[in-house]
């Protein structure tokens, strides 16, 4: 079956840093599908070049058999991306943000509205529809963010940190919404370092660290009978206070 995201040496620099360095990475069809790594590991430029926004220096990246580069717009029509903070224009409602995208997507009006009214529902912006995204949290913007990548019904969805910001209530509709489409056939990538939900979501996951990948597996392979993030720390290696570090704490505040 051909894979969901097929990356093949991937590399990516801004000016002297390399940001990431021959990446290679198969996501099957249909999977749920985690990325972790630690803090500047390269993940949100690697999704920014799978995503068609960012062109990689060399190597290839394919969206369900279709090249990204160089021309993304194929790839663009099967694939969903949400942003870590997602750019979306401030001054739209969140339903004329919707009009808009699905517009762009060549849907026809009926079905904007109708799976607009949806998606609105879902995640609880119903009485927000009317207001400017600008005046939204981050998990509303978040949200929307999400009803914009997925009101085209792409086969991919590629999603940067989709769970920070979120409170516990929304968390669990985002997670039964993707879990959902999902089941219908769809494959769910998603940056995270919130482990525990990573453990709990994806049947896969793939750790970077430097900018290459350095495991990925099944994520209980990977897990080895310790929690995800304990064997996230094995992997990558973890970092300790020492001893006379920030001592000034250990004295009584004034
Ligand atoms: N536009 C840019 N210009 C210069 N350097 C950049 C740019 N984008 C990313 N980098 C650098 O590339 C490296 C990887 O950054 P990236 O944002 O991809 O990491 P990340 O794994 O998503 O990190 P985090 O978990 O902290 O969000 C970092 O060293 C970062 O400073």
């Amino acid at each position: 079956m051909t894979p969901a995201i097929a990356a093949t040496g991937v590399v990516k620099s801004f000016g002297s840093v390399r940001s990431v360095s021959g990446l290679d990475l198969a996501v099957p069809a249909g999977s749920f599908f985690g990325i972790a790594g630690p803090n500047g590991a390269g993940k949100t430029t690697f999704i920014r070049m799978i995503a068609g926004l960012l062109r990689p220096d060399a190597g290839s990246i394919a969206v369900a058999g279709e090249q990204v580069w160089p021309n993304p717009r194929r790839a663009k029509e099967l694939l969903g991306y949400v942003a870590d903070n997602p750019p979306l224009f401030g001054r739209l409602s969140a339903r004329e943000m919707l009009d808009y995208s699905g517009m762009l997507r060549g849907l026809p009006a009926a079905e904007i509205r109708s799976r607009g009214d949806d998606l609105l529902r879902v995640l609880d912006l119903e009485e927000d529809a009317a207001r400017p995204i600008a005046d939204f949290s981050l998990g509303m913007t978040k949200r929307i963010g999400l009803a914009v990548a997925m009101l085209h019904n792409p086969r991919v969805l590629i999603l940067d940190e989709p769970f920070g910001a979120l409170d516990p209530v929304n968390t669990q509709v985002m997670e039964q919404m993707l879990q959902k489409y999902r089941r219908a056939g769809g494959t769910v990538v998603f940056s995270s370092h919130v482990l525990d939900v990573v453990e709990r979501l994806c049947d896969r996951v793939a750790i970077i660290a430097g900018g290459a990948l350095v495991a990925e597996g099944a994520v209980a392979e990977l897990a080895h009978g310790e929690s995800l993030q304990d064997a996230f720390i094995d992997i990558v290696g973890g970092r300790e206070l020492a001893e006379g570090d920030l001592s000034w704490l250990s004295s009584s505040p004034a």
